[in-house]
């Protein structure tokens, strides 16, 4: 791709770890990243940010139905001109932020924009309704540590994993990139959980718990559990969880979150659970009432006093 060169709308766009244009063009890392997720012919994969098709062409090859979705103009002409003869792919010109994911089951394999990262793991991952399967996505290597380190103080991230298992399986150097990224990315693969550790319908209440207890990761257990368990009940959780009382509470492990959950579920009296945010309702523009002229109203003049006939003058 040039360095510096104009889109359809004539504005100048520079190659930079902005742009998030970074095609890839080592084609056997996108047939290992389709292994990966273990695409197989039944299967609707979707391709975030896919470019020229470096990912799009090889996974038409191995699912059922691909989605496209590109934003840039210029990319999706070219993604459309490349697509004829090839039945199933889709193409969706538009921000993937604004896509409606699919209502059945589907899987993502994409090397994403890395300015969205975050808002596209929360799209995918934020409601555990949405039916995605698995993913295999290539983003930058920070990102990728932050998103599957052992050690969990993020509560979003925390509770993305309860029902997912979020690996970085391997690193990728800027050369496999046109134009090369500044930064290593990574590879991070995404799978549901054959069991979740959490039921779905209660993310809310998980999330809330978690942002309670993670106000302060590095707070000893006791402490961190303390506005919610009372001391007996922190001294069974701790015992059950195997936990020493003084470790921070940002180093329990998946597992030790989704039985701290089920325990707070079972002792706790409901009272005691931290408050699950009420849902931000859309503000509705309040319709302007037409302006009125103001009544005229009639002039009253001041009542005359009648004479008294029998008044004195
Ligand atoms: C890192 S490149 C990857 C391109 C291609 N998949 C490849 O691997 O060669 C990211 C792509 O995402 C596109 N993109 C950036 N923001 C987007 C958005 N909000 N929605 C959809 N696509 C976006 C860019 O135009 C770019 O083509």
């Amino acid at each position: 791709m040039p360095k510096n060169r104009r889109t359809s709308r004539g504005k100048s766009r520079i190659s930079s770890n902005f742009s998030a244009q970074h095609l890839l063009i080592n084609k056997q890392l996108s047939k290992d990243m389709i292994d990966m997720a273990k695409i197989t012919p039944n299967d609707t994969v979707i391709d975030i940010g896919a470019g020229k098709g470096a990912i799009t062409f090889p996974l038409a090859k191995r699912a059922a139905r691909v989605i496209a979705v590109e934003n840039d103009p210029v990319f999706a002409e070219k993604l459309l001109d490349k697509m004829q003869g090839v039945a199933n792919i889709r193409m969706n010109r538009q921000d993937f932020l604004q896509f409606n994911l699919p209502k059945s089951p589907f899987s993502v394999v994409a090397n994403i924009p890395f300015s969205i990262t975050t808002p596209i793991l929360g799209k995918l991952l934020d409601d555990p309704a949405v039916p995605l399967q698995r993913a295999v996505l290539i983003m930058e290597k920070g990102a990728a540590k932050r998103f599957t380190s052992v050690r969990i103080t993020n509560p979003r991230i925390l509770k993305w994993r309860m029902w997912f298992d979020l690996r970085l399986v391997r690193t990728v150097s800027p050369d496999h990139f046109s134009p090369p990224p500044k930064v290593e990315s990574a590879i991070v693969t995404i799978f549901r959980k054959q069991s979740p550790l959490v039921p779905l319908h209660a993310h809310a209440r998980f999330m809330a718990l978690a942002t309670y207890i993670l106000q302060q990761p590095q707070a000893p257990v006791f402490a961190a559990l303390q506005g919610i368990f009372t001391p007996s009940q922190i001294k069974h959780v701790v015992k059950a969880l195997r936990l020493e009382r003084n470790q921070a509470v940002s180093s329990l492990n998946e597992q030790q979150w989704g039985e701290l959950f089920h325990s707070m579920l079972r002792y706790v009296d409901p009272s005691r659970w931290p408050k699950v945010p009420k849902k931000k309702m859309p503000k509705i523009p309040r319709a302007k009432a037409p302006k009125m002229p103001k009544p005229k109203m009639p002039k009253i003049s001041k009542p005359r006093m009648l004479k008294n006939p029998k008044q004195k003058k």
